[in-house]
Order: C-alpha cells, then sequence, then structure tokens
C-alpha cells in the first residue's frame, strides 16, 4: 500500500476531480460516509455516547461537518465547535456547502473566533464521551497559532477517546513532527492511503490505531504518480513467486552460502541457515568455525556445513563457486581473521550479499567508501546502533529514519533494512517501504538471525534484494505476531519463529 506524503496526497486528490472527474464535494461525501460507519464499528455504544466534532476552516473541517450530519441524522447527539481565526472567516467552498446543510439541522454548532469564546467548549468537553478530530488534515501548511494550541492543549488534558479524521491535528503529515501542539489521538481514520507522518517522529505515539478508509478514488489515480514509499501489511507477507513445478528439483530454489557462527555464538549460525531452509531455499552450505562445526551440523542435519579455520579464502572461493547468495555476520566474531574474511568477500564473486550482525560492525570498521563501486548488491540489516555505527559522523538523529535509510541505500548504492519498532526498507533507487506488522514477540535473541536468513533464502529464489527483504521483513512481523498469541510475547523463541515460517508460506499459497 502507497505511504505519500501531503504533496502527494493533494497531487492525487486533485487528478480525481481533475482529470478523473470526481466533483470533490463526492469525494468528501463518501468519506464521511466511510468514517461514520467505522466509528458505528469501532464504537459499538456510538449513540449513547455524547459527541463533539471539532472543525477547522478547510476541507478536513468540512469533512467533519458532514460527518457530524450522518450521526446526528441517525440519532446520535452530537455538538459542533468550528474554529476560524481568519480575519474574513473564510472556508473552503466544500466547507461551506456542508455548514449550509447542517444550519438548516437541528444540530449544535458553535464558532470560535478567539480565545474568549473557549468557555462553553471547556465545558462541554468535561461532558463529552468521544471527540472527533476533524481541524486540519494534510493542508496544515504553518506552526498552531496560541488559539489552537490551548484547544488542543485543552482536549489532550481530557481522557477522552479521540478520533482524527484523516490525520491528528497538529501532526506534519510528511516527517511526524510537531510545532506545537497535536491532538493524541486513540485513532486515526486515514483517507485513501496513510500519511508518511504517522511512521515517523510522533506519528506512532499519537495516530493510535490507523484505518485507512477508501472514499471511491480509483487505484489507478494513485498509480499514476510516482510514489516511492510503501506501507508493508499483512498482504506483503505473502511470497510473490510461482507455486513449484511437480517437477521441480532442489537446485531450481538457490543455494544459500551462510558465514556465520562463533565460539559461543553457533547458535547464530543454525538459526540463520534453518530460517534460510524454512523459507524455501533449495540448498544451504554453511562455513562454521571448526570448534562449532559439530555443534552446528548435528543439530541440522539438512544444510551442508563445513567446518573452516578462519580466515580462509579456499573455504570462501569453494562457497563462491556454488552459492548464488550470501549471507555473512549472524555470531560471526569480530576478530582480525573475520575482518579479513569480508574483505575478501567483498573483493571475489558477484552474488549478492547479506550482511548482519557482526557483519556489519566489520563493514563500519573496514569503511563505507568502496562499497558504491562493489560488484554485487549489498544487502544490511543494522538494527538502530549498528545504523549509527554504519553512519558514523554523519549520523543524525532529528532526521527520520525513513529518511535516514532511504538517504543511506541511495548514497551507497545498497538495500538497506533498518530494523526496529517499524523497520524500514529503503533501496538504492529511492524506493522506501515502513513495516506496519509489528510484534513485541520479536524483541528477543536470534530474531535478527532468523530475519537475514529468510531474505537471504528468497533473494536465493530469484526475488530482487529489495522485494525479498519487504516480504521477509513482513513475514517475519506476522511469524512475531503468530508467536505472541501461541506462546506470549514474553515466551517466544528466534526458534518458534522458523515454525510459524512454515504456517505462513502454505498460508500464502
Ligand atoms: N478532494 C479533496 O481534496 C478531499 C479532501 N478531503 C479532506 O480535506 C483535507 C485537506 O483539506 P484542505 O486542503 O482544505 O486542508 P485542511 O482542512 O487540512 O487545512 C487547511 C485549512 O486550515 C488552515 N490552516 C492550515 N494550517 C493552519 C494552522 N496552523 N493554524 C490555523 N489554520 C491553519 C488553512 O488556512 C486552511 O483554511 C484532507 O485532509 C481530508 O480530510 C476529503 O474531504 C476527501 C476529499
Ligand atoms: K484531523
Amino acid at each position: 500500500m502507497y505511504l505519500v506524503n501531503r504533496q502527494e496526497m493533494k497531487e492525487i486528490d486533485a487528478r480525481a476531480i481533475d482529470q478523473w472527474r470526481f466533483p470533490s464535494l463526492i469525494l468528501m461525501e463518501n468519506a464521511a460516509r466511510s468514517i461514520t460507519e467505522a466509528l458505528f464499528e469501532t464504537y459499538e455504544d456510538l449513540m449513547d455516547r455524547r459527541i463533539i466534532v471539532l472543525c477547522g476552516p478547510g476541507n478536513n473541517g468540512g469533512d467533519g461537518l458532514a460527518v457530524a450530519r450522518m450521526l446526528h441524522l441517525k440519532g446520535a447527539k452530537v455538538a459542533v465547535y468550528i474554529v476560524n481565526e481568519s480575519s474574513d472567516q473564510k472556508t473552503s467552498i466544500d466547507h461551506g456547502v456542508n455548514r449550509e446543510i447542517i444550519d438548516h439541522l437541528s444540530i449544535r454548532v458553535f464558532d470560535i473566533h478567539r480565545e474568549g469564546q473557549l468557555r462553553l467548549l471547556k465545558a462541554n468537553l468535561n461532558h463529552c464521551d468521544l471527540l472527533i478530530d476533524a481541524l486540519f488534515g494534510v493542508g496544515l501548511d504553518r506552526p498552531l497559532s496560541a488559539l489552537v494550541t490551548e484547544i488542543i492543549d485543552i482536549a489532550n488534558e481530557r481522557d477522552l477517546p479521540v478520533v482524527a479524521i484523516d490525520c491528528p491535528s497538529g501532526l506534519n503529515a510528511d516527517n511526524g513532527q510537531v510545532e506545537g501542539a497535536v491532538l493524541e489521538c486513540t485513532d486515526t481514520l486515514a483517507l485513501t492511503l496513510p500519511k508518511v507522518g504517522f511512521y515517523a517522529g510522533r506519528g506512532p505515539d499519537v495516530c493510535g490505531r490507523v484505518q485507512v478508509l477508501d472514499i471511491g478514488i480509483p487505484s489507478e489515480v494513485a498509480d499514476s504518480l510516482a510514489v516511492k514509499t510503501s506501507l508493508l501489511t499483512a498482504a506483503d507477507a505473502k511470497v510473490k513467486k510461482d507455486k513449484r513445478p511437480a517437477d521441480c528439483y532442489k537446485h531450481q530454489f538457490g543455494h544459500v552460502g551462510i558465514i556465520a557462527g562463533s565460539v559461543g555464538m553457533s547458535g547464530a549460525a543454525v538459526l540463520t541457515a534453518q530460517a534460510a531452509l524454512r523459507t524455501g531455499a533449495g540448498l544451504v552450505s554453511v562455513l562454521a568455525d571448526k570448534r562449532i562445526f559439530h555443534a552446528v551440523s548435528t543439530v541440522m542435519p539438512e544444510a551442508m556445513v563445513r567446518p573452516v579455520q578462519w580466515p580462509s579464502p579456499s573455504a570462501l572461493d569453494w562457497l563462491l563457486a556454488r552459492a548464488n547468495v550470501l549471507c555473512l555476520g549472524p555470531g560471526l566474531g569480530l576478530d582480525e581473521a573475520k575482518e579479513e574474511t569480508l574483505r575478501y568477500l567483498l573483493d571475489h564473486g558477484d552474488q549478492p550479499l547479506v550482511l548482519d550482525a557482526d557483519g556489519l560492525t566489520l563493514l563500519a570498521r573496514l569503511g563505507l567508501d568502496g562499497l558504491k563501486e562493489a560488484s554485487r548488491e549489498l544487502i544490511l540489516t543494522p538494527h538502530p546502533g549498528e545504523f549509527k555505527r554504519l553512519c558514523g559522523e554523519s549520523h543524525d538523529p532529528k532526521v527520520s529514519r525513513l529518511e535516514a535509510a532511504r538517504a543511506f541505500a541511495e548514497k551507497y548504492r545498497v538495500t538497506l533494512v533498518l530494523k526496529g519498532f517499524q523497520t524500514v526498507v529503503a533501496a538504492a533507487d529511492g524506493r522506501a517501504a515502513v513495516n506496519s506488522i509489528n510484534s513485541p514477540a520479536l524483541a528477543t535473541a536470534g530474531a535478527g538471525d532468523v530475519l537475514a536468513g529468510m531474505i537471504t533464502a528468497l533473494i536465493g529464489q530469484g526475488l530482487s534484494p529489495f522485494e525479498a527483504a519487504t516480504t521477509a521483513v513482513a513475514l517475519h512481523g506476522q511469524c512475531g505476531r503468530n508467536c505472541a498469541d501461541i506462546y506470549g510475547e514474553d515466551s517466544t523463541l528466534a526458534g518458534d519463529l522458523i515454525q510459524e515460517i512454515a504456517k505462513e508460506l502454505r498460508r500464502g499459497k
């Protein structure tokens, strides 16, 4: 699903109106109908609640007026407050139309132009059971005034459920930044598409549950724009590849080469390899330190395990001659021999290479300057600490994860998987995706090794690095959610995730 900024959303609305010939008032009516339905679905006792709709002067406020009308006509208890400070109190055209309609109904409508008029709102908020936020949507284009800030502060002080129409007021839909105040919402009903700002800066704290509502704009309209950002949802957890033919053989599904594990960290090699096998890899070869060879090979009869004394160019040559994709790093260790191993791999072979965990720390040590000229596709999977190390001095904590990941991937011509809550995947060509399928169950030892194995296996089966990374991230998130249901968030083990890969892949067929 596309994830859009304000300019893209406005362009989609404008094209729907100008090129696809949808009258804007129809879109507003559709929006209001979808929002009203969602409110009834979300709040079963809606008819018993005293509802306040806070409207701004633009089309977001117009949506609010139309929703207030629909709720009123269904018999709900609604009061409307319209905040408009502009000197001529001008509103958008469609807001004006909906104002006229509502003025002919018996709904209580109050105008607020200045601070002296806040007393009634303050009093009514004390007896309110649901606040609908229609102050500003994607049209917020300047810092909030003192009046609006005060209104938002008053509302935030109350312990009220708040439903945002399109976007919480005060949230910059481009980057999640807040200047002054932001309405803290329980639910955000995004119109047509989710906005980037929901997943950056303060966005995750203030949006609550996000639902995306269809308002009748055909999907071709968004397709006609070059939107480069997407939101990963359950649909992305399905592997987009053909079903295995009946007469298939293992060499058709990739040969994954894994360089992982060290004394005390043999499990990392096992988890990476098992995850790759469960994700459909035809063959998996592991180069493992000879001291952990038995530990790795005995628990994993399906993988080919070769004992190695690092550094070992000959073992790497053996692997380079066989594997069609490589993964280096989980539990590998950081000694001089491993540094030499990575240096050798960066200079030899042309298979895509996934660098994870210690592989990333080693890369940060070697320096990133050579990456742009690398003869192979590189996929880096850092957690925030590793990412900071990779960025070095250029790390800027004020830049959102999405933009930081995108800039890094473009600069170094790599696919970057910036892990954490709402993992970001970014490609060298500017595409990026944010994962919406998260689970606290994934915060467990070895979960990263599993993800690295999954990404590597999907590349081995022919997916592009970006496709493989986005699919694996969504699938991994889904497995985390399943495990949270089965074992609980506290008790999920990385190995449990691997069992879930099998169930999810079967379900996705
Ligand atoms: N065809 C469309 O364009 C549709 C738009 N829709 C709604 O319209 C919204 C966008 O409408 P608009 O572009 O009118 O924008 P908004 O209604 O989000 O806000 C713009 C209005 O707020 C004022 N404003 C902006 N920042 C302010 C600030 N900091 N303090 C005080 N006033 C401020 C502007 O002067 C303008 O009057 C969407 O978020 C969505 O809710 C929906 O009705 C669906 C269709
Ligand atoms: K809003």
